[in-house]
């Protein structure tokens, strides 16, 4: 296991940063146009473990995809062209991975099996197996379809209506999957709107769908095909917010972030940042394959404490662990709460984030759905861990740069779901 030290930047942190590509939209660029009819090129691809992990599968399926440094060429011969995989789909550390598969597999004339690491195997599946059952989707797992491996007969689905007890991106997306093979319409409605990655990418492929985000509901048409094209992906805000959180937090920095997806459903991390007093200018707004991209100017200020919660939560749901931090050098109290979905992440997020952070010198508690964090409290460094889960080893790792002595951060390499390199870029720009 690698471990990383992070010492103070007493310069501050300084420079441009180009943020990789989206890790959602990736996912996403990959398993559309495998299902596709014709060759989309894919640019900006994340080339994190997750999204490897879904290029892995697809492959299984018999899709050809080719890998460059700068493209990935998907050779798409429509949903009917699929496979059956002869092996196990390893989707790794992946939660999207599975629950968007579980969602595309329920409706193909053939057998699959999903399943993933140590993390994957501890996390919910019953949120996608319940709803793809009432389409028709033969599914089975452990704990009656809740966990994995993941067995998926495939069968002949019916839309459904569904009214989701959770705002998640993925349960929405596997659903609207499953619907662009089932009959008639397929509607799900969420109790606040999730990320729209879906949707717009569905959208960009030639798919009609139907969004009415005031009341959260998305719509497919059960037959829809989808046409190749080629994509370009935006950077990833929530890796963006690492250097946002870095630079708002230590003294004497200011960053300049390339290429950030800017979409409304993402942007939870802005609104916290302009609450809580940071400074910050969103400029050069563009529009890439559907998705609003900025660049951002982040200066370190004087921060205060503010309360996160409601339908801020699905916007920002991926940012917590950086907030976290952010929030033990705001003046006053921060009070997350409503996001008991932290709990179903990587790890728990809300235990190992607090566990962590008062190692550290934090003043933090853990509270039923969110944390709460007095600040402003100088950290004092220490040996923390990731447990593997690459959130919270990039959070933890901005502790360092203001940290009293130097912090060592555990199973650092958890960070290549989301970020290879995210270390050396960090160290680079002190
Ligand atoms: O659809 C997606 O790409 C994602 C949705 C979110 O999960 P939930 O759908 O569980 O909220 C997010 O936490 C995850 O990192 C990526
Ligand atoms: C929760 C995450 O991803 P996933 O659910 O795809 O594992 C994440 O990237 O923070």
């Amino acid at each position: 296991m690698v471990k990383e030290k992070i010492s103070s930047a007493l310069k501050g942190i300084n420079g441009t940063v180009i943020i990789p590509g989206d890790k959602s939209v990736s996912h996403r660029s990959v398993l559309f146009a495998s299902i596709a009819e014709g060759t989309s090129v894919i640019r900006g691809f994340l080339k994190g473990q997750d999204c490897l992990s879904t290029i892995s599968c697809m492959k299984q399926m018999g899709v050809e995809i080719e890998e460059t440094n700068d493209t990935i060429t998907v050779h798409g011969k429509g949903f009917a062209g699929l496979k059956e995989p002869e092996r196990v789909l390893d989707v790794g550390n992946s939660g999207t991975t599975i629950r968007l598969l579980s969602g595309l597999l329920s409706g193909t004339a053939f057998y699959s099996v999903l399943e993933g690491d140590d993390s994957i195997a501890k996390r919910p599946m019953s949120r996608v197996t319940v709803p793809l059952r009432q389409m028709g989707a033969k599914i089975e797992g452990r704990e009656n379809g809740n966990l994995t491996p993941l067995s998926i007969r495939g069968s002949k689905l019916t839309g459904i209506e569904y009214d989701s007890p959770v705002a998640s991106a993925q349960v929405k997306s596997a659903v609207l999957l499953a619907g662009l093979n089932a009959k008639g319409t397929t509607r799900v409605k969420e109790p606040s709107v999730s990320r729209d990655h879906t949707e717009r990418m569905l959208s960009a492929f030639g798919v009609d769908v139907y969004q009415d985000q005031i009341n959260g509901i998305a719509e497919v048409t059960g037959g829809s095909v989808l046409k190749a094209r080629n994509v370009q992906i935006p950077g990833d805000i929530s890796s963006a917010a690492f250097f946002l959180a870095a630079a708002a937090i230590t003294p004497h920095s200011a960053l300049e972030l390339k290429n950030v997806g800017v979409n409304p459903t993402r942007t939870g991390i802005l609104d916290v940042l302009e609450q809580m007093g940071a400074d910050i200018t969103v400029f050069n707004e563009r529009t890439e394959t559907g998705e609003p991209v900025a660049d951002i100017r982040v200066c370190c200020s004087e921060l205060k404490g503010t309360e996160v919660g409601g339908a801020l939560i699905p916007r920002l749901i991926d940012e917590i662990p950086a907030i976290a931090v952010i929030a033990t050098q705001a003046e006053g109290t921060t009070i997350i709460k409503d996001a008991a979905e932290l709990k179903v992440k990587e790890t728990n997020r809300i235990d190992t984030m607090v566990n962590q952070l008062k190692k550290l010198g934090a003043d933090i508690e853990a509270t039923d759905d969110g944390m709460i964090i007095h600040g402003k409290t100088p950290l004092i460094g220490g040996e923390v861990s990731s447990y593997h889960d690459h959130r919270v080893g990039m959070s933890l790792a901005l502790c360092g740069l203001i940290a009293k002595e130097e912090v060592v951060v555990h199973d650092a390499q958890a960070v290549d779901v989301s970020y290879p390199g995210f270390f050396e870029e960090l160290n680079r720009l002190k």
